[in-house]
């Protein structure tokens, strides 16, 4: 699979994700610039994690206007596979990609920490080789984290399976105090109708390299390609 990772100015997880994917997956990677417009053949786009624009006005509210989102969006409402990891799930939640918003955290702070998530669904392409039943141990980072959606999204988004991951504890415990930036329902990632287009707010490509000693993330990108790397 030929994957392309575009490149915000202030983006700063794209080289975590295109080393996860060429060094320790095998993959073949495009870098795509913000201002390119051509995905390049790319048959999966990620938008991945940082501070796109210096998270002015909102995060991802500027990025969302970049030339390559022209593409990005085209792609997508063709079918086209497209991820958005942290600063990339706001990116695709500015240009109405995945239903929801992402609000300041409800304690106002930057959250750097691991975060225990819960597999809310194994029918998406993100999340078909996992284990509904283990715990990932995934790290998040940041200030603007905490998923909104009107109640009737929310309600849309139960009915019809596309809530992706769920904030817990290291117990499975889904408390309040589990739940770690206030996100509604815990939800810590989604998918669209057409489940091609996924969000999520922690970062799996920081716990997918063995020198880490965490391989929790790792399974979201075997999902993805359709295999287990052994
Ligand atoms: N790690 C990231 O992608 C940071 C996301 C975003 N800029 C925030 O602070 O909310």
């Amino acid at each position: 699979m030929k994957f392309g990772v575009v490149v915000f100015p202030g983006s700063n997880c794209d080289q975590d994700v295109i080393y996860v994917l060429e060094h320790i997956l095998g993959q073949e990677v495009v870098r795509l610039w913000h201002k390119d417009h051509d995905l390049q053949g790319a048959d999966f786009i990620i938008l991945p994690g940082g501070f796109s624009f210096g998270d002015y006005l909102r995060s991802g509210a500027i990025a969302r206007f970049s030339p390559i989102m022209q593409e990005v969006v085209r792609f997508a409402n063709n079918g086209g596979y497209l991820m958005g990891i942290c600063n990339g799930f706001q990116i695709l939640a500015e240009a109405n990609l995945v239903p929801g918003a992402l609000l300041h955290n409800e304690n106002r702070k930057f959250i750097c920490r691991n975060s225990y998530l819960k597999v809310a669904t194994t029918n998406s392409m993100l999340t078909r080789l996992a284990n509904p039943d283990r715990l990932l141990k995934i790290p998040v980072a940041h200030g603007e984290g905490q998923y909104f959606a009107h109640e009737d999204t929310i309600k849309l988004l139960n009915d019809t399976d596309s809530v992706l991951f769920r904030y817990c504890d290291a117990n499975g415990d889904m408390s309040s105090e589990s739940n770690l930036n206030g996100s509604i329902g815990n939800i810590a990632g989604v998918c669209n109708a057409g489940r091609n287009v996924f969000g999520l707010m922690p970062h799996p490509e920081r716990a997918a390299d063995p020198i880490l000693d965490n391989q929790d993330g790792l399974i979201i990108f075997e999902s993805i390609l359709g295999m287990v790397n052994a």
